[in-house]
């Protein structure tokens, strides 16, 4: 890639990515890719920033911890900046932090470091007054976290009063300490089945059990959940001094406070490399979830001597596991119907226990993706769990062919409604066409009446099932239709559950125009968007009108995803579908917050309106969400439609362009009298 501008390109869709799958991992504790993914493209990043410094940028995801604190929550200040690690992927890697150790240290003999199993959970500071809990927060982006204080106090781990242990250290006056709040891994399974039971979605895994089951606005819930805490290092400490992170953790555990007994002093890089292959082969057995191996240099004044960066201390690497694989074999390939009408392959395995989870089936994706790797039912396979959700077959044994393997063929007539099977030009995937085939119904079914969509609580999985397979409900509009004497004599049903049932549909109707939209199941349109496509129109009818223009002067909002949104509208079946919604009485109401309507005489109504380069005042996104919210549109390129272009510090190639074709370009102090933010 020598060509700058595709660099450049390269560079922003990769901040664009990393950004969103943030904003879902630390924000909703629903991430859409696996760790690995994530990883990938966060070293690809860094790769490209450090080859290319001209493209350096402070606020760069690279430079920045995790994702800012819900506006929910009570801030909650970190006096002293909670960090991130870096990473190290394989043993050469581990070395080279350590060579960089050494070099930083001028020191040439091994250096001491503490190795810890890196718990894969979230980070909370806790800070203790004269011993007792005062308060509690999450990390956040670092400066400031979410004061998630009762919650943390429903954690029996968490002691709300230190102690001192025959002649251990006395108390300081002052101290936050910090940890990683998880769950354990039967926990979490436990969890899950009874969220499956009744119909709330799952969590991908422990570490979003964690984190989702912590962030609650309502501390009872969080009493309800299993969290468990290691502590491993501290903040600010008033009147009390450490000399190393060895002292650190034996006064912690002095105080009460639990820390993972795992952990250990290592002589040098080799040392830390046994560690890590011990904690490896023990992993199974451990009863939560570790995602590696964090080594820290154990004298803090050396800690002190090399410093920081702006996301990550320099004496620290997490050191992480890669992948857990296993072997299995493939017993059939079946096909499941998504609610889009999308087939997909799935294997069904020879049960194995990957990093101490069974796995009986993996997806494969698509037929092309089974011919790529010539998966064969039969076939000895490799398969992946990177951390979370749905394994993978990463390659096939072929040394272990008997030649009986048998190929896949797509099925010609789908499994659930035998309706004809097509593959689209340009698409890699098969379909079913058939708009009232069951298990389409089913599938679109669940997602309208998932946790992000309309919220149905108790419309589970089976329920759903059974309503369609009884003809009681063929459309999302149909549900609103049911009454309790209907579900009377269904199996499972009592008279309290049925109205229980009918009771939290109808509580669905009084829906945000976000969740709304993102019930209707449009390809492409996730729960971001869909949030983004309601702050904008404000309106289902002003969406169902939008024009492809309209639609993709949207920051965020492709030609790929305005072309879907078309398509949807475009269908007279989804037309009719919103409107009998609306007719039983589903209301999708707009969150104010978000959508004041623009005052008439606003400068803003009506422009078409470009950022670049960095406001020193607010955010990108707060600035967007401002002049949004006076009636401007926000668009990504500067073309000759733009009306104005806000400029902040390092501003990119769209300050020339905008210049070249005589936009009016506005500075900070402009925009914000413009936007009453003075
Ligand atoms: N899947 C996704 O979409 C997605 C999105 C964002 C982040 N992520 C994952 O999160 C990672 C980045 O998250 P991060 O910034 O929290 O960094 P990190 O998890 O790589 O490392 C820092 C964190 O490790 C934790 N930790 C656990 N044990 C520790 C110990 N003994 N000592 C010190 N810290 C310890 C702390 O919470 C600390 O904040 C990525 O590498 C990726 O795997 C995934
Ligand atoms: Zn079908």
């Amino acid at each position: 890639m020598e060509d700058k501008a595709a660099v450049r390109e390269r560079i922003e869709e990769l901040k664009r990515q990393i950004r969103y799958h943030d904003y879902r991992y630390y924000a909703l504790d629903s991430p859409e890719i696996s760790d690995a993914e994530y990883d990938r493209l966060f070293r690809e990043l860094v790769e490209l920033e450090e080859a290319h410094p001209e493209f350096a940028d402070p606020d760069s995801p690279t430079r920045r911890v995790g994702f800012p604190p819900l506006e929910a929550f009570p801030t909650f200040e970190h006096r002293v900046p909670m960090l991130s690690l870096e990473n190290a992927m394989s043993e050469s890697e581990l070395r080279e932090f350590d060579r960089r150790v050494r070099k930083l240290l001028e020191h040439a003999g091994p250096v001491e470091y503490v190795a810890e199993p890196k718990m894969d959970g979230l980070a909370v500071e806790v800070v203790y007054v004269d011993g007792v809990l005062s308060s509690a927060g999450t990390r956040g982006d670092g400066y400031h976290g979410e004061d998630v204080t009762p919650n943390v106090k429903t954690i029996r781990a968490v002691p709300l009063r230190l102690f001192t242990a025959g002649g251990g250290p006395s108390l300081p006056e002052y101290l936050t300490v910090r940890g990683e709040v998880y769950m354990d891994r039967a926990d979490f399974e436990r969890l899950n089945r009874e969220r499956e039971a009744a119909g709330e979605p799952l969590f991908a895994n422990p570490r979003n059990a964690a984190a989702g089951s912590l962030r609650q606005l309502d501390s009872s819930i969080t009493a309800k959940r299993p969290l468990k805490v290691f502590f491993y290092g501290v903040g600010l400490v008033e009147g009390a001094t450490f000399e190393t992170q060895w002292e650190i953790l034996e006064t912690l555990r002095s105080w009460g406070l639990p820390v993972n007994p795992l952990s250990r002093v290592c002589k040098g890089a080799e040392d830390v490399v046994a560690f890590f292959n011990e904690i490896e082969s023990e992993r199974p057995r451990l009863p939560y979830e570790v995602d590696g191996v964090v080594a820290k240099v154990n004298r803090i004044d050396w800690q002190r001597k090399i410093g920081e960066k702006s996301r990550s201390p320099r004496w620290a690497i997490a050191y992480k596991f890669s992948p857990h694989q296993g072997r299995s074999r493939v017993l059939d390939i079946v096909v499941q119907v998504g609610r889009t009408g999308v087939l997909t392959p799935v294997a069904v395995l020879e049960p194995i226990s990957v990093g101490g989870v069974v796995i009986r089936r993996a997806t494969l994706h698509n037929q092309d993706e089974i011919e790529r790797k010539d998966i064969r039912v039969g076939d000895e396979v490799v398969v992946q769990r990177a951390g979370d959700v749905i394994p993978e077959v990463v390659r096939v044994v072929t040394e272990k062919r008997t030649g009986k393997e048998k190929p896949f063929r797509m099925v010609s007539r789908c499994p659930s409604c035998g309706g004809e099977v097509v593959r689209l030009p340009g698409e890699a995937v098969h379909r079913c066409l058939n708009r009232n085939c069951p298990a389409q119904i089913k599938a679109s079914l669940r997602h309208f009446a998932g946790r992000s969509a309309m919220d149905i609580e108790g419309l589970g999985k089976e329920i759903i099932s059974l309503l369609v397979d009884r003809g009681l409900v063929a459309s999302p509009a149909d549900l609103y239709e049911i009454r309790p004497e209907h579900l009377k004599d269904l199996p499972g049903f009592a008279e309290k559950s049925a109205t229980n049932l009918v009771q939290a549909i109808e509580r669905s109707k009084d829906v945000s125009l976000a969740a709304f939209i993102h019930a209707l199941g449009i390809p492409h349109v996730g729960e971001y968007l869909a949030q983004v496509l309601a702050d904008h129109f404000g309106s289902i009818e002003a969406l169902q009108n939008a024009t492809a223009e309209e639609l993709e002067a949207i920051s965020g909002v492709g030609e790929k995803v305005a072309s879907s949104i078309l398509n949807y509208f475009h269908n007279p079946e989804n037309r009719r579908l919103v409107q009998r919604l609306r007719e039983v009485g589903v209301r999708p109401r707009v969150d104010r917050e978000t959508k004041p309507a623009a005052p008439a005489d606003s400068f803003w109504k009506d422009l078409s309106v470009v950022f670049t380069g960095t406001l020193s005042s607010m955010t990108r996104e707060e600035a967007k969400k401002r002049v949004v919210a006076l009636g401007a549109r926000v668009v990504e390129n500067v073309s000759k439609k733009t009306d104005v272009v806000v400029v902040g510090s390092d501003p990119g190639s769209k300050l020339e362009k905008a210049r070249a074709l005589g936009v009016r370009i506005m500075d900070e102090a402009e925009f914000l009298a413009r936007v009453g933010a003075e």
